[in-house]
This record gives structure tokens, sequence and C-alpha cells, in this order.
């Protein structure tokens, strides 16, 4: 058997790349839709046969998983901002980016457009929650070289919102417009199952280009636990288990050391405002879960 990753996902074939420059087509075995398991892109795995006629046989422990996109196996989700037109609401980056942090997957954020607009506070935001910024201009190619060297060699999904300059700055960093392309034939936002694909670049940047952020998270977010969401918050870490109630929410309840934090102003205050109402949104479907038969 064969060791590849699948970087194509179709009609049931799944295209398993094993770093000879041939792509295997293959079918997965039966007791993987038994096992409710079925491979992602993104999946290792260890396959049989050769050209057409290839069999996945046995899938690799994933580090994580989503949705949609239906991928694995990811090193960091890039979530592309914008100050200039679009402007990006930081709930929506907060937003996916729990959905990443759910998952244990690194955020990077990209400011684009910085040629219209600086993008400060957003920049500003994000560097004090910890996480790596890049703020570029695909225009002027600013800060393109930064944030190729923060995901060389990442398997790295983008995201943001529509017009905020995903498929300009993955030009930028030499993927060919087809990821773009691609969305765009199969139409962005439309609720058809999606044709995922993983092109790499030759120093092994691996990129899936994902459409804007609702088609990302919808369904994701249901997954995440009202008692899970204060770990997808990695700025919150250094607080939790300090509450003097175990199983404090962090809304309003006394000696919350989430809420001493925000209000020392070690903690952003639209960070914790999309905290809270994310958490209310998790409250809901768990609600609504229990009440069907
Ligand atoms: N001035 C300026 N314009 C930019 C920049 N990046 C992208 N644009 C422009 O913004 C518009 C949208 O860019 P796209 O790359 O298509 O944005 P997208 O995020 O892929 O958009 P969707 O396909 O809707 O998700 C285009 O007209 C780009 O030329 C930038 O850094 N500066
Ligand atoms: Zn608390």
């Amino acid at each position: 058997m064969e060791r590849g990753r699948i970087v194509k996902a179709l009609s049931g074939f799944y295209y398993v790349d094993s770093g000879n420059g041939t792509l295997t087509q293959c079918r997965a075995r039966g007791r993987f839709r038994k096992e409710r398991m079925s491979p992602l892109v993104g999946d290792w795995v260890r396959f049989s046969g050769s050209g057409a006629q290839g069999m996945v046989e046995e899938i690799e422990p994933r580090r994580n998983s989503f949705i949609r996109p239906a991928v694995s196996n990811l090193d960091a989700l890039v979530v592309l901002a914008s100050g200039a037109n679009p402007v990006t609401d930081p709930f929506l980056i907060d937003r996916v980016a729990a959905i990443a942090g759910n998952q244990n997957v690194p955020v990077v954020l990209c400011v684009n457009k910085t040629d219209l607009e600086s993008g400060e506070s957003l920049t500003r935001i994000y560097r004090h929650a910890g996480f790596p910024v890049f703020p570029t201009s695909a225009a002027s190619g600013e800060g393109v070289a930064a944030l190729h060297e923060a995901v060389r060699g990442k398997t790295v999904a983008f995201t943001g919102n529509s017009g905020v300059g995903k498929s300009s700055i993955l030009n930028c960093l030499g993927f060919s417009v087809e990821t773009g392309e691609v969305s765009e034939k199969l139409g962005r936002g439309r609720h058809t199952t999606r044709h995922v694909e993983l092109f790499p670049l030759a120093d092994g940047t691996c990129v899936i280009d994902t459409p804007g952020f609702s088609s990302f998270d919808t369904e994701q977010m249901e997954l995440i636990l009202k008692e899970n969401l204060q770990y997808a918050f990695p700025d919150f870490a250094p607080y939790l288990g300090r509450c003097r109630y175990h199983d404090c929410a962090h809304l309003s309840e006394p000696g919350c050391a989430v809420l001493e934090a925000l209000a020392a102003g070690e903690l952003e205050p639209t960070r914790h405002a999309s905290y809270a109402r994310l958490y209310e949104a998790a409250k809901e479907i768990r609600l609504w879960e229990h009440k069907q038969p």
C-alpha cells in the first residue's frame, strides 16, 4: 500500500497525491460509509491500486476537520479583512476564528487594501488579542512577502467577506486564478455540493480557497458547545479557571476573571462582545435541539 494525500474530491472519487507527480483516482472502501467516516480533502491515506483503479484503504487520524469546506489537516486559517470598502465587521472575524479555534487551528489575520485604508483599528485589536496580523495590499504588493513567509509549506485555507481581496492575494502569492475561477463556475453561496481542491505551490504551500464567511461557518458554529466556546478564544486562555464559579459563562457573573480582564483593558471589548453574541447563539441551538423528538 502507498501513502498519499487526498487533494481533490469529486463525485465519489478521491484523487490521491503520493508525491510522484501523478494522481491516483480512488474509490473509498464501503466500510468508511458504514463507520460514517467519509474521506476528506487534506486526509493522509493509505491506498491500493493505481491510475483510475485506486482504493482508499485507511485514513490516518486527523488533526482537525471542517464541514464546509469539507477539509482536514489545516495548519492555519488565513482570515482576510479590510478597513477599506467592504469594511470587515470584527464579529465576522471572531466567528470564523472561533470555528478554527474550536478545532485548534491557528488563525492568521490579513488586513488587506492598505493602499486605500491602513486598517489600523483591526490590526491593533487583533495584535492585542495575540493573533499574527499581516497588513497587505494586493494592489501595491505591500506585506505580501511577509504573509507568504507565515504560510510557507503549510496547508492553509483563506476566508473573508466578499470583495476583501482573497483572489487578488492568492494571485500575489503565486496561486493561479484557477482557485477563483473554480469558485465562480460552481457559484459561490449556492447550496450545492462544492468541489473542494487543494492547490499546491512548488514550495509545498497548499491552499484551499473558500467562499465567503457564510459558507464557512453556518453549520460548523452549531457544533461548538457553549461550554467550549471560551476555549475557542485564545486571548481568554490566561484567565480561564480563575473565575469564582467553575461553570462561569463570563457574561455577568461576579468574580469573573474574564470580565475583570475586560474591565482592566487586557481583553478587547469587541472580542468579548463577539464571545457573548456567539454564546447566546450556541445556547439557542442547544435548546432547540433538545426540543426535537
Ligand atoms: N485598492 C485595492 N484593491 C484591491 C486590493 N485587493 C483586491 N482589490 C480589489 O477588490 C476587488 C475584489 O477583489 P477579489 O480579489 O475579487 O476579492 P475576493 O475576496 O476574492 O472576492 P469574492 O470573490 O467576492 O469572495 C477587486 O476589484 C480587486 O481588484 C487591494 O489590496 N487594494
Ligand atoms: Zn468568568
